[in-house]
């Protein structure tokens, strides 16, 4: 197997027509590595990857994959394969014929191309469905073919376009898992659209946050948690109060460091707070989730573990006060 290969673009721009999808974007992904695009409907993940992968043509800028600018490259000599949201199997094929068709097509002897596809199909765990149609297989299980049939090429880097959107929560979470397995063992870069910020968080070595054509922030999971750049992505990212702070402008404010009192006992010593009047709030099983109506902000979030919420419950209506420490405040690029 092929070891993963570096991607770098540069001033990568595409536009279609006169709308800009994809505006002058430069990110280093390391050879090896697990990286998620994310980001909203329309900011240009997918531009990103098709331009990445040869199916879409690069306006301006370049896409390097090693040493190589590939813009010209056509995709089968790029070293990279797709593995596409719907999987696209072909329906009249077994799974041995569906995965060894790549090598057919580059005329490998019959014999040694389904022995390679059963070799891959056992490490995607699908050995014992060899001989099954797409349609006598699940969902979950079409989509290990689907993945055997992209890796079967060897590629140094796998782009993988929105993967898990079509399976049910339970099954998305168990290939997430796997494909987090397989990219560890092969060390295969991996190149991965969501929408998703917990698929990005779970997965990512280096996730790139996108908005509207340009890049965000692109870290380490926990550096994007803990030190978002922007507004944008401390909100796309979850888990934050964005509010103006005095003296320091905009900042993100961890909704799991607030604490909540009394409105009417005296504010402690050493904290910010606010306060404000509980409008909702929402069980998620180890923490609750409370939305506030303080003045200043439009939306207020306070997470809550759920057996310290439910040894004193605040109800709709209860007046509040939030605090928090000075360290739990966050800045953010004005
Ligand atoms: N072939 C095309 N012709 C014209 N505009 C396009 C084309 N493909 C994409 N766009 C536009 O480019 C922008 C970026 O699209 P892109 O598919 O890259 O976004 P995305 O982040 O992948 O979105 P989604 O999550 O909805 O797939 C959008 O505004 C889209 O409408």
């Amino acid at each position: 197997m092929r070891s993963g290969a570096a991607v770098e673009l540069i001033a990568l721009t595409k536009s279609y027509g006169r709308s800009v999808a994809v505006n002058r974007i430069d990110l280093r992904i390391p050879a090896g590595s697990y990286c998620c695009f994310l980001g909203p409907s329309g900011c240009g993940k997918t531009s990103t990857l098709r331009m990445i992968a040869g199916h879409e043509e690069v306006s301006d800028g370049d896409v390097l994959i090693g040493d190589t600018v590939v813009n010209d490259v056509p995709p089968a000599k790029r070293g990279t394969a797709m593995m596409f949201q719907s999987y696209a199997l072909f329906p009249h094929l077994d799974c041995v014929e569906n995965v060894a068709f790549s090598l057919k097509m580059r005329g490998v002897p019959k014999a040694q191309r389904r022995e390679r596809a059963r070799a891959m199909l056992e490490t995607v765990h699908m050995g014992a469905y060899a001989g099954r149609l797409p349609s006598q297989l699940s969902g979950g299980q079409q989509q290990r073919v689907a993945l055997a049939r992209a890796l079967i090429t060897e590629p140094g880097v796998l782009l993988l376009d929105e993967p898990l959107s079509a399976l049910d929560p339970f099954l998305r979470d168990r290939m997430r898992e796997e494909l987090k397995r397989l990219q560890t063992d092969l060390g295969i870069t991996f190149i991965h659209v969501t929408h998703s910020q917990s698929e990005a968080m779970a997965l990512a070595d280096l996730v790139v946050v996108m908005n509207e054509g340009r890049i965000e922030q692109a870290a380490a999971p926990r550096d994007l948690y803990n030190a978002p750049r922007t507004a944008f992505v401390a909100r796309f990212i979850g888990g934050h109060n964005v509010l103006t702070h005095d003296g320091l402008g905009p900042v993100a404010l961890r909704t799991d460091r607030i604490a909540l009192t009394d409105a009417a006992a005296p504010p402690p010593d050493g904290v910010f707070h606010v306060e404000g009047t509980v409008n909702a709030f929402e069980y998620h099983g180890s923490s609750v989730q409370l939305s506030l109506a303080v003045p200043g902000a439009d939306e207020f979030t306070v997470v809550m573990d759920e057996a310290r919420f439910f040894a004193a419950p605040l109800g709709v209506g209860a007046r509040v006060r939030a605090a928090w420490r000075d360290g739990d405040v966050h800045r953010l690029q004005a």
